[in-house]
């Protein structure tokens, strides 16, 4: 499949058209003021996607699945606070790229992103788990951002809604229970300290129970939420980041987790393929898609945050040195906290925020591995770049950052 992909990158080169930097009036769109229903006949090849938070790492993988793998589509709305430059370059064809610099958290600029949008791909949010900003921040934008999606859509007449939420809506929790091949339905402690998870939680809340609400036109409201494992692949800012340290400890990376813990991660253009599909099926299988959950996976090993990372940065030149953790686990602990203490002290006078926090370790140090088939089976979702396709485009794409 991932030779297909490359096949469609080597299509036609044809510009779209794009408005930078445009506030969408409802009255610019026509909208009619009935349920926007993909079913509508008039309106097959016609349909407008809005994406939130379309310039980010997953967006931006979203935004050209969609182009590729939507052939509805007359017009796809990117909304995002900071609107990215590769915007400009983007192979759209025939359609319409509307670019809106806007914020989740401001009720009116949602309205009129939303205002004539079939489908929406909410995906802003503030993915933070660093420290970097305040959990009231995080709260306003993931799930106040989340609330005015859902209310927009209502007020317009907006039918479909797909959300990305987060595994960490599930765990790892803060009691380290690992969770291990889980899936939607296997019973875990969920207990969230953090206000990043905290937030995924409420804000899956809001949008699974808006399911069935009725929206402008009598309509009801179809919406599902995908939770993604930690994603990785080209634009990955953390994989960039641990490779980047690497280069600066002499290509070494020192193993702080045992090789033992087991993560899930999932490839960001089988991720964005998941988005995409989610979306075009919520109208045929509404009343088996509505109001539902799935863990977004594919055929990436199970290995340790370290040696999954090892993958990429390896044939990078970087080696992880050390079979076993090379400081002791209290040690660690006891950095952690550390840091904490230091960003919390220095707060009033600079932003401290390192990866190692008490948060993340404990995050690193858990087994958080998701196996399940409910996106396969409920509609038809098949990964579509292979594990090798995606370590081959991940390698690619982490030699370039530094080229
Ligand atoms: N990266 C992961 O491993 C991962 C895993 C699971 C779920 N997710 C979820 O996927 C989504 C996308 O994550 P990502 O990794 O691409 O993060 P990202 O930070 O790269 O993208 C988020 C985008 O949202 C935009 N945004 C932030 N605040 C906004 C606001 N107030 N108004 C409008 N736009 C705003 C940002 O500018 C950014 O472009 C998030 O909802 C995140 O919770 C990410
Ligand atoms: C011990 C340290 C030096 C290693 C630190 C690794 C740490 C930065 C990593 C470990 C696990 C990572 C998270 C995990 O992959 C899943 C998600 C879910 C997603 O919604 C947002 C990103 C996040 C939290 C990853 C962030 C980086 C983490 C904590």
């Amino acid at each position: 499949m991932g030779q297909e992909e490359e096949q469609a990158e080597g299509g036609r080169c044809v510009t779209g058209r794009l408005a930078p930097s445009r506030q969408v009036s409802s009255g610019q769109l026509g909208h009619t003021g009935t349920g926007c229903s993909m079913a509508d006949p008039a309106q097959t090849q016609e349909l407008v996607y809005l994406v939130t938070g379309g310039c980010g790492f997953l967006g931006e993988h979203v935004v050209q699945m969609l182009l590729r793998r939507e052939p509805r589509l007359r017009e796809l709305r990117v909304f995002d606070l900071h609107l990215s430059p590769w915007l400009e370059k983007l192979d759209a064809g025939p359609v319409r790229v509307t670019a809106i610099q806007g914020d989740v958290t401001q009720a009116h600029e949602v309205e009129a992103a939303v205002a004539g949008a079939h489908v929406v791909i909410h995906m802003a949010g503030l993915v933070d788990v660093f420290g970097r900003a305040s959990s009231e921040t995080i709260h306003m934008v993931n799930v106040e951002g989340t609330r005015n999606v859902i209310e927009a859509c209502v007020r317009w007449g907006t039918r479909f809604l797909v959300y990305t939420s987060s595994m960490e809506v599930v765990g790892p929790n803060t009691k380290g229970h690992p969770f291990y091949r889980g899936n939607e339905d296997t019973p875990y402690e969920a207990v969230h300290a953090h206000p990043y998870p905290c937030s995924k939680a409420l804000a899956e809340r809001l949008v699974l129970e808006a399911n069935g609400r009725e929206v402008r036109g009598g309509l009801p409201l179809v919406t599902c939420a995908l939770r993604p494992t930690g994603i990785y692949g080209e634009g990955h800012q953390i994989m960039r980041d641990f490779y980047r340290q690497g280069l600066r400890l002499g290509s070494r990376l020192f193993r702080v987790v045992p090789a033992s813990v087991e993560h899930g991660r999932v490839y960001v253009g089988n991720v964005a393929w998941m988005h995409v599909l989610a979306a075009q099926e919520l109208e045929r299988r509404e009343g088996l898609m509505g109001g539902q959950v799935y863990f977004c996976y594919d055929s990436s090993p199970y290995k340790s945050y370290e040696d999954f990372n090892m993958e990429f940065l390896g044939p990078c030149g970087v080696r992880l040195v050390g079979t076993r953790p090379v400081v002791p686990s209290w040690l660690l602990v006891l950095l952690a906290a550390l840091n904490a203490l230091l960003q919390w002290l220095l707060r009033p006078l600079l932003l401290y925020a390192p990866l190692l926090n008490p948060y993340t370790l404990a995050m690193a140090k858990t087994t958080f591995t998701v196996s399940t088939t409910k996106a396969q089976q409920h509609f038809g979702y098949e990964p579509l770049f292979s594990w090798e396709e995606s370590r081959r485009r991940t390698i690619r794409w982490v030699q370039a950052t530094e080229g």
